[in-house]
């Protein structure tokens, strides 16, 4: 036997295996770093963050990813070698962090890479008739597995396509796994770039729980906040919202799109909500003269409009019962979008991802290395018989370091 195989096998029996899950999401902020280890598999997982950090990107790769980030018209020959330059990019991050922890790359059985999206296709946001969903990470996993020399799995999001999905959220798996709790509705809400949410009924129905995105988390707030004050790369607590007065025919033209009223399971990106999108909006909406401290405060609303109304659609039925969110992303230190959030959803309790015993920025790096230790030790079946958006899969393509 080729003992690349040899080796992923004695990994799977392992009775606890080190996975790094690593996470560069649509802010391009930097690379999450989370160093798990983990028991078990299916819903008897049980996982421990030993080290996070969150390293971020020098101005220079932040510019060179915008490049070819969301965009339909991009340089073709710099995609093609931002495939390998983000993966050896990334691969060399993640052996600093081990050396700074005194880790060992041969202490660490795996990493789970998400590398970097570029575009994210949809059907309902392509502008072609007749393809197939699509979405494309960068950062190549073989790439990652040799500098590193540790077994990597990556490259996600393709699974979760070829199986009737739209490559996201994968955020319900990991939920679904290390958060449910029975007797207990919860929603975890991830407020990054783009904001969604995973709903966990306390009846652990299969059929019940999903994933969704709402709608923008921080884009259009970073996007605008580094367009009018180019010092800052985003609104701090929403400190410049905060002296600002929203626009409510501003608000009523952004949350016209049709993806508002679409069924969920729904993506998006910031190929939809991107700063054309609001300039589209401020000319139906007459308040293209707007102080930048309005718009902010228009955007922040949007993005809180967009969370309220999705939770509110949960539970259509009647009166919303008590349920706790859980909050993790970025957008949970903005002071201002978490006070609206209490107040338009006064029937949920709110708390964070820290409450559940994972620190709320490691989230989505925790939820690949747990897609990995699925992939690896576990069985598709502990998501039943799949349903839309969730097909029950193993997700992750295998790099050997050899
Ligand atoms: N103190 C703060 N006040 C306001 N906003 C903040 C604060 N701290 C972080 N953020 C916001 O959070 C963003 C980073 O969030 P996060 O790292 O969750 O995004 P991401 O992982 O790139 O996104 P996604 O989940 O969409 O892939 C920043 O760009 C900023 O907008
Ligand atoms: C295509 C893509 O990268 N989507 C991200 C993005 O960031 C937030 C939201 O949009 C979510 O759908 C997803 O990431 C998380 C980790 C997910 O798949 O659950």
């Amino acid at each position: 036997m080729n003992p690349n195989l040899q080796h992923l096998f004695a990994v799977a029996q392992k009775p606890e295996r080190r996975i790094i899950g690593l996470m560069s999401g649509t802010s391009l902020d930097g690379l999450d770093v989370a160093l798990c280890r983990f028991s078990g598999h299916g819903m008897a997982t049980k996982v421990q963050v030993e080290r996070f950090a969150t390293v971020p990107y020098a101005a220079e790769v932040k510019e060179q990813v915008r490049e070819v980030f969301a965009k339909s018209h991009i340089d073709f020959e710099l995609l093609c070698v931002l495939n390998p330059w983000v993966a050896l990019l990334q691969a060399d991050m993640v052996l600093a962090c081990l050396r700074e922890w005194n880790i060992a790359p041969t202490e660490v059985d795996c990493i789970a890479s998400h590398g970097q999206t570029v575009f994210h296709a949809p059907r309902s946001q392509q502008v072609r008739a007749g393809f197939p969903n699509a979405t494309l990470q960068i950062g190549d996993g073989d790439h990652m597995a040799v500098r590193t020399g540790i077994l990597t799995l990556s490259d996600f999001r393709q699974k979760h396509v070829a199986a009737g999905g739209e490559g996201a959220p994968l955020a319900v798996y990991g939920d679904y796994l290390l958060f449910s709790k029975a007797g207990q509705d919860r929603i975890l809400l991830n407020m990054g770039g783009i904001a969604n949410f995973t709903f966990l009924p306390g009846s652990l129905a299969l059929d019940a729980i999903f994933s969704t995105d709402v709608g923008p988390g921080n884009t259009l707030l970073d996007a605008f906040t580094q367009r009018h004050f180019p010092s800052k790369s985003y609104d701090e607590n929403g400190a410049l919202a905060s002296q600002g007065q929203a626009s409510e025919p501003l608000l009523q033209a952004l949350l016209a799109h049709p993806f508002f009223a679409a069924e969920f399971p729904k993506t998006t990106g910031p190929e939809l909500f991107s700063p054309a999108y609001v300039e589209q909006a401020q000319q139906r909406s007459n308040t293209t003269a707007l102080p930048p401290t309005d718009l902010l405060a228009t955007l922040t609303q949007f993005t809180a409009a967009g969370i309220v109304q999705a939770v509110h659609r949960c539970f259509a039925a009647g009166t919303a019962p008590a349920v706790a969110i859980y909050a993790s992303g970025g957008g949970m230190h903005n002071a201002l979008l978490m006070s609206i959030l209490q107040k338009q959803l006064p029937m949920c309790t709110f708390h964070t991802t820290a409450d559940l015993g994972i620190h709320p920025d490691a989230k989505e790096a925790v939820l690949f290395a747990t897609l990995a230790n699925e992939s690896i030790a576990g069985d598709p079946a502990a998501f039943g018989q799949g349903r839309a958006g969730i097909p029950a899969v193993s997700m992750g393509k295998i790099s050997f370091a050899h």
